[in-house]
């Protein structure tokens, strides 16, 4: 099968501690990937060397046969980083609008998108109000959308329900479901173990290695664990 993402080789090290140690990983279209492991393990950092934001040490990563990190291919990647990157002083529309233009889309292309964004994540109430007068939440859910907005073929979302009502997070999890449909490659750091049960496959990252890949039944299997919580516990270490 086609793979969409690819990572070779990679290491990488911030002064003396290093965070990546020697990760492969290959990425078909159309699947959800979940990366999993404690605090600190390193997802936020593989999938910044995804996205091309950060040139690792050693090794190399794809994406749709490009090598990152290309500018040129930002376009058929969507990011939403664990921190927001809004201008708080303008308004939903104005930022939707802004990301539009970066990413080509023609005025009437661009409104359509923002509305279609929008109402996914349910803001479409909220428009017009500047994103400092926002909730936590809000500005994750606007993050969300500005990431769907130019219809991208890979998805790259760290923690992207942290903050958001679970009867939200059920709505866009159903969003991602249908944009998987269409051919949507979906990366996403997660915390949440129903949601990792949601993804094809998982990948439990420790102490900056890759210790465990597989579908959420084989890594249950290969654990003794009845779920998956069970045996993110035991690749953690946190147990026997
Ligand atoms: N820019 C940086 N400079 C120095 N150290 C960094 C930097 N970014 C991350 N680190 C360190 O790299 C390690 C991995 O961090 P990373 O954010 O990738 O973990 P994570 O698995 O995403 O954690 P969390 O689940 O808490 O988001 C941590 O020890 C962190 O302190």
């Amino acid at each position: 099968m086609e793979s969409m993402v690819r990572v070779e080789n990679v290491a990488h090290a911030f002064g003396e501690e290093t965070v990546l140690k020697d990760i492969h990983l290959s990425i078909p279209k159309g699947e959800i990937f979940g990366l999993l492991g404690p605090s600190g393990a390193g997802k936020t950092t593989l999938v910044k060397v995804m996205v091309g934001i950060l040139e690792v040490d050693q090794g190399e990563a794809w994406v749709k046969g490009v090598q990152m990190p290309s500018l040129e291919q930002m376009k058929v990647i969507g990011y939403m980083a664990q921190s927001d990157a809004l201008y708080s002083e303008l308004s939903a529309r104005e930022n939707l609008d802004f990301f539009g233009a970066v990413y080509e889309l023609k005025p009437k292309e661009r409104k359509e998108r923002m509305k279609a964004v929008m109402d996914v994540v349910g803001l479409i109430d909220h428009m017009d109000k500047p994103v400092h007068k926002y909730s936590g939440g809000m500005k994750r859910r606007l993050s969300l959308a500005i990431a769907l907005l130019h219809e991208p073929d890979v998805l790259i979302l760290d923690e992207p329900t942290v903050g958001i009502d679970p009867m939200l997070r059920q709505s866009i999890w159903d969003e991602l479901k249908s944009l998987q449909k269409k051919g949507t490659t979906i990366i996403v750091t997660t915390h949440v173990m129903d949601e990792a049960e949601k993804c094809d496959r998982l990948a439990m990252m420790r102490d900056g290695y890759l210790i465990a890949t597989g579908t959420p039944q084989q890594l249950r299997e290969q654990t003794n664990s009845e779920t998956i919580e069970g045996a993110f516990l035991v690749y953690g270490g946190e147990r026997e």
